[in-house]
């Protein structure tokens, strides 16, 4: 069957259809600077088929006619991914295998990539700050309360919680994050998002909207741990 046979897969009036909300959420990410000059990205699943956007392309200008569709149960080797629906001269994007990760690890339903600069600078941070440090930890701050309690636990964290984000070291190539994003994943087992070293972030929630809304708190989390660095405020405090 020829790809364009499937075309069907990203043509739907509907604006929830994954083919429709990975554009328009582009679109609204590169206004928040996070997936500029073509870097980030976002993939949605739908049950078995998982939606991806094409590689080195502005982010912002992608359209329902350039996503890419595969069968996540009929995928057996990283190297020689089976597309159901492939769009003509594009190339998948290189975190394809990031994305599937949060996918089979985690069950998720959306995973969202930035390159925010207010990431890059926390990991920045943690590497001049507390060199062997490879985990972002705040809490007693409202926005903590956004996120979910973990991976299979009902509600979301308290105020008082702390709220953890591992660090892994970055790769000259995206797919060869993929093992150090899965051993992170493993070691912090609640984390909703893995930073990538002078890189950005990996996100993902069970839903499109749990990873949108955790992304932009993270977001809110790292700009305001910049500012209270600058200012010698701590970002983990005893407040009980
Ligand atoms: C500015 S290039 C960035 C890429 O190498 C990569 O980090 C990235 O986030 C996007 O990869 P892409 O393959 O375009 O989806
Ligand atoms: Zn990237």
């Amino acid at each position: 069957m020829a790809d364009s046979d499937n075309d069907y897969l990203v043509q739907s009036p509907d604006p929830q259809h994954p083919a429709n909300l990975i554009p328009e959420l582009c679109a609204k990410f590169w206004h928040l600077g996070w997936v500029t000059g073509t870097g980030g990205g976002t993939s949605i699943r739908d049950d078995d088929l998982v939606y991806l956007a094409p590689s080195g392309v502005s982010k912002e200008l992608v359209k329902p006619a350039d996503i890419f569709v595969l069968e996540l149960s009929k995928q057996v080797n990283q190297k020689e991914r089976i597309y159901l629906r492939k769009p003509p001269v594009l190339k998948p994007s290189q975190c394809t295998p990031l994305f599937i990760a949060a996918f089979t690890k985690r069950n998720a339903g959306c995973c969202i990539h930035t390159h925010s600069q207010w990431a890059v600078l926390i990991t920045l941070l943690l590497e001049r700050q507390r060199a062997n440090t490879k985990v972002f930890e705040i809490n007693n701050i409202e926005q903590i309360k956004g996120f979910a309690r973990g991976f299979g636990k009902e509600g979301n964290l308290g105020y008082h919680d702390t709220l953890r984000i591992p660090v892994i070291e970055n790769t000259p190539f995206e797919e060869d994050l993929t093992d150090s994003l899965e051993k992170a994943m493993e070691e912090f087992p609640d984390t909703c998002a893995v930073l990538v070293r002078r890189h950005g972030i990996y996100v993902w929630g069970d839903t499109v909207h749990k990873a949108k809304t955790q992304c932009e708190s993270l977001d809110y989390l790292f700009q305001l741990a910049v500012e209270m660095h600058k200012l010698s405020l701590p970002w983990l405090s005893n407040i009980i």
